[in-house]
């Protein structure tokens, strides 16, 4: 199932949170939602599932809005906020909302086993890790069996053995089950080994949407290149000759307009030796800030009122 979001705006009051956003989410594959805090993830996911009304633009599930899903929970599982009775066990807490959403009570013993929950299951979730918290949070939008799971930072609070489980959960429920994963985070480390597309935005407005692949090869591209050769006046030569921005000085260029493996390609078609090829780009966590600098709103200089209800 295909998530489309087209032309989507939200003002709360004078902030406007989310400004006509646009992009796909598409099936068996994790989908990473990526900017900064107050970046209007939250109010984009919420937007989705129906909880807040746009003012304007649409978010649709292979063409249909959330509002006319004939059944909707069995279409997306959404896990937005933790909140759970102290008192109830995880178990508990599934049967009630199986029972409230008419799906078979034994759905919650599946989930509970799917996300490791087995025999903590029959314990109160008040004392729950927030790992565990988190697992049963991701049961409860499993419940359903959804073709669609939409993931507001689920690796929260996870320790790195509970981000690795993350991890390869989410790859099962995408890649060989062919769900729909939308996962968000503020973090681009954190997710960065999970997702295999990006949508990044910041202040509300989409920065970049693509795969991790074409974000990793825009952080090159966006970089110079160090280059040592022996033979460094004949291949700046070659290099300047194929449009490249080329800087000479002694054994060394700085190279800019192609990427390492473009230079690599062109000095041993020529037989040219070299002694160092080493891209100069930024990593992917500074291509994220640079993407999204300047584009942080603070909830502080937000007013509280939400106007639309
Ligand atoms: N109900 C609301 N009333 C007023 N302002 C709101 C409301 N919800 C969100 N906002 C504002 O809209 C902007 C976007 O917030 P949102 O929570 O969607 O961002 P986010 O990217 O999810 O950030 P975070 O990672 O901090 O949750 C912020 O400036 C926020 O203060």
């Amino acid at each position: 199932m295909r998530v489309e979001v087209s032309g989507l705006s939200k003002s709360f009051g004078p902030v406007r949170a989310v400004s006509d956003l646009g992009f796909t989410v598409e099936p068996a594959s994790i989908t990473g939602f990526l900017g900064p805090n107050g970046a209007g993830k939250t109010t984009t996911l919420r937007m989705l599932l129906g909880l807040v009304r746009p003012d304007s633009g649409s978010a649709t599930f292979d063409g249909v809005p959330y509002a006319a899903l004939p059944r909707p929970l069995r279409t997306v599982g959404a896990v937005l906020e933790t909140a759970f009775h102290p008192a109830r066990t995880g178990r508990d807490h599934l049967r009630v909302y199986c029972r409230a959403a008419g799906l078979p009570v034994s759905r919650a013993d599946e989930v509970l086993a799917q996300v490791g929950l087995a025999d903590a299951g029959r314990r109160r979730a008040g004392g729950y890790s927030l790992g565990m918290r988190q697992r049963l949070a991701l049961a409860t939008a499993l419940l359903g069996d959804p073709a669609v799971l939409v993931l507001d930072e689920p690796a929260n609070g996870l320790d790195p053995e509970g981000i690795q489980w993350l991890r390869g959960f989410l790859r099962h429920l995408a890649h060989d089950q062919g769900r729909t994963v939308l996962v968000s985070s503020h973090l681009l480390s954190e997710v960065e080994q999970t997702v295999d597309r990006v949508v990044i935005v910041g202040g509300g407005r989409l920065v970049r949407e693509g795969s991790m692949e074409d974000l990793r090869s825009g952080a090159e591209g966006a970089g110079s290149v160090l280059v040592r050769s022996p033979d460094a006046a004949r291949l700046a030569e070659l290099l300047r000759a194929d449009g490249a921005l080329v800087d000479l000085d002694g054994e060394g260029l700085t190279v800019t307009g192609l990427t390492t493996a473009e230079i690599g390609g062109r000095a041993f078609a020529a037989g040219v030796e070299l002694h160092e090829l080493r891209s100069r780009s930024s990593g992917l966590e500074e291509i994220y800030f640079q993407l999204t600098a300047g584009r942080e709103q603070y909830a502080a200089t937000a007013p509280a009122e939400e106007t639309a209800r």
